[in-house]
């Protein structure tokens, strides 16, 4: 079975060989964990609600809005899902505005393992990439031998990224070591028998983590086990991405570059559904990490209805005027 070898590049490998010892135990790792700077949820708050707050003129707006599409992990993740249902999403991300060929694709459709092998034959030669969600998504209860089982079938199946719930219940309670080594396990079920690997995205859950610190803590655990995206949310539970929590995000991804010289990606999902939302995240990562993230190789949005409402947006602003509602395709 092959191993994982992070294409990261000589110098940020020996750095993150010497981050090694934060790994070695339990106790390391948590005083590594703990030792993290506290996250000021007033003032985190306020720079949220700050940034939401700019105002972007109408050339801007346009540039935002096809970006967006372009970074949306376009969603469907229902026990109700079909082949048909998924062909039609699949369709819908390739050629998202039947009449305005000039909209962009989105960056990939993401559905459960089982439907993996239908998406990526009506992706086929798209460049979309098919996402899939693994390890006893969402609740993530599941032996190991059995989440890793599910990710290694996605991959099979030719799935070009995974994004796996990590164990909530071990987080809380403070087993941090095996979260990690859960993910790195999981990481290493991403790699393909001919040596290549599916990304793989680490979703926090943040609805369930209880504070903004152990958002943080969640954050540098699964970037120092390999994480190539941080996710909020599964998109399943009471309260999904928000904005504060996505800065946490992009703090720590910040942070982790400058300190291990390794770009890790981040995706707010769940419950992002107008164009208004997504340009303010977009604000949010131009503002916090720059135009490198502005990509996306780098940023995503996990969301299922959020497409409809940006095509909306783009029509009015190329003819001035809302389609009426036979416009968009109800998924
Ligand atoms: O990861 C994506 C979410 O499951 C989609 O959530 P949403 O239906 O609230 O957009």
């Amino acid at each position: 079975m092959p191993t994982t070898v992070p294409a990261y590049g000589k110098e940020a490998a020996e750095r993150l060989a010497s981050m090694a010892d934060v790994t070695a135990d339990d106790r390391a790792l948590r005083r590594f964990l703990h030792g993290l700077p506290g996250v000021d949820a007033v003032g985190l708050q306020a720079r949220a609600a700050t940034l939401g707050t700019r105002s972007i003129k109408t050339t801007a707006k346009a540039y935002a809005i096809d970006l967006a599409i372009s970074m949306i992990d376009l969603t469907t993740l229902e026990g109700a899902d079909t082949p048909g249902k998924v062909r039609s999403l699949c369709a819908k991300g390739i050629n998202p505005d039947p009449t305005d060929r000039t909209a962009p694709q989105v960056a990939a459709i993401c559905v459960y393992g089982d439907m993996v092998a239908t998406a990526k034959e009506a992706l086929k030669g798209s460049g979309i990439h098919v996402a899939a969600v693994a390890t006893a998504f969402p609740s993530g209860r599941a032996a190991l031998p059995v989440k890793l089982a599910d990710t290694r079938d996605a991959v099979a199946a030719g799935a070009d990224e995974i994004d796996m719930v990590i164990d909530r219940g071990a987080f809380l309670s403070g087993r941090y070591l095996g979260v990690f080594e859960e993910i790195r396990q999981v990481k290493d079920a991403c790699v393909r028998e001919d040596g290549t690997a599916a990304h793989l995205k680490v979703i926090f859950e943040t609805g369930e983590l209880q504070t903004y610190d152990n958002v943080r803590r969640a954050s540098w655990l699964a970037m120092l086990a390999g994480a190539d995206f941080i996710k909020t949310s599964t998109g399943k539970v009471a309260v999904n991405a928000t904005p504060p929590v996505t800065l946490v995000l992009l703090e720590a991804v910040r942070d982790f570059r400058a300190a291990v010289g390794v770009q890790v990606g981040v995706k707010p999902a769940g419950g992002i559904r107008t164009s208004k939302d997504a340009i303010k995240y977009l604000v949010m990562v131009n503002e916090t990490l720059g135009g490198e993230w502005l990509s996306p190789d780098w940023f995503r949005f996990g969301a299922s209805s959020l497409l409809n409402d940006l095509l909306m947006q783009r029509q009015k602003l190329s003819t001035g005027r809302y389609s009426g509602p036979d416009y968009v395709t109800v998924d």
